[in-house]
């Protein structure tokens, strides 16, 4: 026979596991893709109000005076409703990352109150009539309830994502505590409902015995709670700002202001605070943490095309994905524009740091919609681990010099940090050092390159070529320092100093009666600026040089890869007379197809094309088609790493314009360039100059 004391202990174990159950479904819910979450949290929700409901109804069945249930469905759904409301309101609550006190206050008033409601609705459906509800015993109750679900919350919250040694035993101490809770509100709900005229069964004898067991239940589970909740308010207790906020279970020293006001997360400043503390703990307990550096790839793109309020709006739901997609005991933080940090502790191996990156990638693959705009971009992730990669000083160098690597590899990935990259980190580092002295000491030099006319030899200009006369490594070309200068952000002001240089050059060969055309390279770079035309123009006036004589150089690669954000540039600047050169043409299938589309005056064979012209008839073939094309389009056709006489041969007669190379010339100082013009100049009407 089934006795009173077995139902107890029965309904108390469903209780527990249902609890246990509860981690489960929300462990899984952190980890849904967006497109997942919203239909799976409305599923979680209705299996945990089905829970709910059948162990309600259990405790009222133990209560005895309810013996048959339902003699009115409406109200039966009304307490199936005030099951999915609470569900809900937990779920939908310890979803978030951060828990400020007067949110779990009104989580927890709400879910208390559902929790009352479904107890009164469900005597009234089961038949129970003329009730009355005792006043302090009902408040009693209520403050019970709302204390059992602020615990549950805040456990879940806190245990989401937790993937420590103790996990399992920790869940299961919780689901205990949390169901002996459930019980001791739920007696005094019944407690509190009095039956002046029971229609069916008798008023409870029973009412001694539950107020014993409430005598039992209520003190044990009131110190417990309030032992988890003060242990973890504590950790999060911001008295200087009397804004209680629990998050990430981290103490974050905020004398100043902590945190990033668009996305709300954690700024630099507080990341530092964060990481000293956490570093610290790794030392005392032996531990690591994992540093991550995620950058977005394809931002800029996104403010150009659909403006910075969208672009906002993207940083925080990339905030709000970053955050969901880490475990609970991480931190992460806005390092400044579209950079994030997330820092990784309670490490079990290194399985564990890549499952949570890829699952950081992985978020931010999935499509956005932000006001209607679908917007797809993706994140290069950098991690570096401590204290294994080195201290706290380089952990963050480190783990970007990785990122780095993750975006030369194609973006859309994580990379940790390695022997290889600690190489050419430790270099990158040492020439961004060099970098700025160079800049201060005005290091930089320009050589040039003579341009002929193919037929007449005459000289047409010049490419601008870049070179760093550095103090110990002597002459070296951008190759060794062109990375470097855009990832430290010193490319603009080079690039900037190379036009005024190319002009100050054509400037003073006017001077000297010598109307000089310059190329200069443009990086992809550069092309990101929307004030370039401006700065151009800005650099031909103060040097009063006409556009014509400056010769933009773009090299094919960048213009596949951005041909968007080119075609505009390009159009502004014809439209400022500024004349484009297509570099390295012909390396890519796209140099025919897309011609028609830039606004292009020129284009540049790439050396590997005219390297075989004299040799394969095959190379030959295919340049002509070039050249043959190019003229079609209206088009200069220029060569470059012409080389020796049977090249410039084959080139002169598949109608090539004009050359460069070393046959004519190798880069040369300006002073040597305008001698080496006027002697050419002289020369070139009467004999054969190379
Ligand atoms: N909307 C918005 N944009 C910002 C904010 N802070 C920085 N940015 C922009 O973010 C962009 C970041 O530049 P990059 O990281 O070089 O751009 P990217 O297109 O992601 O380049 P890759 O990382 O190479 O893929 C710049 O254009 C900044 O102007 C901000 O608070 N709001």
């Amino acid at each position: 026979m089934i006795t009173t004391q077995m139902l107890l202990v029965a309904l108390f174990t469903s209780s527990v596991v249902g609890c246990f159950f509860a981690f489960k479904l929300v462990d899984r819910l952190r980890v849904a893709t967006p497109k997942e979450h919203d239909f799976m949290l409305k599923k979680y929700a209705v299996v945990m109000a089905a829970g709910i409901f059948s162990l309600h109804a259990g405790y009222q069945f133990l209560a005895d005076n309810i013996p048959k249930v339902s003699q009115h469905p409406i109200d039966l759904i009304g307490c199936m409703l005030c099951s999915y409301l609470l569900a809900a309101a937990i779920l939908k609550t310890v979803h978030k990352k951060r828990l400020p006190l007067r949110d779990l206050l009104s989580a927890s008033a709400a879910t208390g109150i559902s929790g009352y409601l479904l107890s009164y609705f469900y005597q009234i459906s089961a038949g129970a009539i003329n009730i009355r509800i005792d006043s302090w015993t009902a408040l009693f109750s209520l403050f019970l309830a709302c204390l059992t679900a602020a615990l549950a919350i805040v456990t879940i919250l806190w245990l989401k994502g937790y993937s420590g040694k103790l996990e399992k035993r920790l869940k299961w101490m919780f689901s205990i505590e949390i169901a002996l809770g459930f019980l001791a509100s739920h007696t005094a709900i019944n407690l509190s409902i009095v039956h002046n005229n029971m229609l069916i069964g008798q008023p409870s004898d029973q009412a001694d015995n539950y107020l014993m067991l409430l005598l039992v239940l209520v003190p044990v589970f009131l110190f417990i709670t309030s032992f988890i909740l003060v242990i973890f308010y504590e950790r999060n207790i911001d008295l200087a700002q009397s804004k209680l906020t629990f998050r990430n279970t981290q103490t974050v020293n905020k004398k100043f202001l902590a945190y990033d006001p668009l996305t709300h997360l954690p700024n630099r400043d507080a990341l530092n605070q964060h990481l000293i503390l956490s570093a610290k703990r790794c030392d005392r307990n032996g531990e690591s943490l994992a540093l991550a550096y995620i950058d977005l790839d394809h931002f800029k793109p996104v403010n150009d095309q659909f403006g910075h309020h969208i672009g906002d709006l993207l940083l925080i739901e990339v905030s709000k994905r970053i955050s969901n997609a880490i475990r609970n005991c991480d931190y992460v933080a806005r390092a400044g524009g579209d950079e994030f940090i997330a820092v990784l502790s309670e490490i079990e191996n290194h399985q564990s740091v890549v499952t949570v990156i890829q699952r950081v990638v992985d978020a931010l693959r999935e499509t956005f919609v932000i006001e209607d705009h679908v917007i797809e971009i993706s994140c290069s992730v950098g991690v570096s681990m401590y204290p294994q990669d080195g201290n706290l000083q380089k952990l963050k160098l480190n783990a970007d010099a990785a990122m780095y690597k993750a975006k030369e590899n194609g973006k859309n990935q994580y990379r940790f940090f390695d022997a290889e990259i600690e190489q050419a980190s430790d270099e990158m580092q040492q020439t961004r050092i060099e970098l700025k002295q160079a800049i201060s000491e005005q290091e930089f030099r320009l050589l040039f390159q003579p341009k002929v006319d193919a037929i007449t030899r005459m000289v047409h200009g010049a490419e601008a070529l870049l070179r760093w006369q550095h103090p110990a490594r002597g002459l070296l070309s951008p190759n060794s320092f062109i990375e470097a200068a855009e990832r430290f952000g010193m490319i603009e002001e080079i690039n900037a100093w190379v036009i005024s240089q190319a002009c100050r050059t054509i400037s003073q060969a006017r001077d000297r009666g010598i109307d000089l055309s310059i190329s200069v390279n443009m990086s992809n770079q550069q092309f990101r600026n929307k004030q370039l035309g401006a700065l151009i123009q800005s650099i031909l006036e103060a040097h009063a040089v006409e556009s014509r004589n400056l010769i933009l150089e773009v090299s094919e690669t960048n213009a596949i890869h951005h041909q968007g954000q080119f075609k505009d540039t390009l159009r502004q600047f014809k439209q400022q007379g500024l004349k484009i050169s297509l570099d390295d043409f012909g390396l890519h299938p796209f140099s025919l197809t897309h011609l028609e589309d830039l606004e292009v005056s020129e284009v540049k064979l790439d050396r590997s094309l005219t390297k075989n012209v004299a040799v394969s008839h095959t190379s030959l073939s295919i340049v002509e088609a070039i050249v043959k094309l190019a003229h079609a389009l209206n088009l200069n056709v220029v060569a470059e790493g012409v080389e020796d006489e049977e090249q410039r041969k084959a080139l002169v007669n598949i109608g090539c314009d004009q050359m460069q190379g070393f046959l004519f010339s190798k880069p040369v100082e300006q002073q040597y360039l305008f001698d080496l013009f006027s002697k050419l100049q002289s020369q070139s009407a009467t004999q054969n100059l190379f």
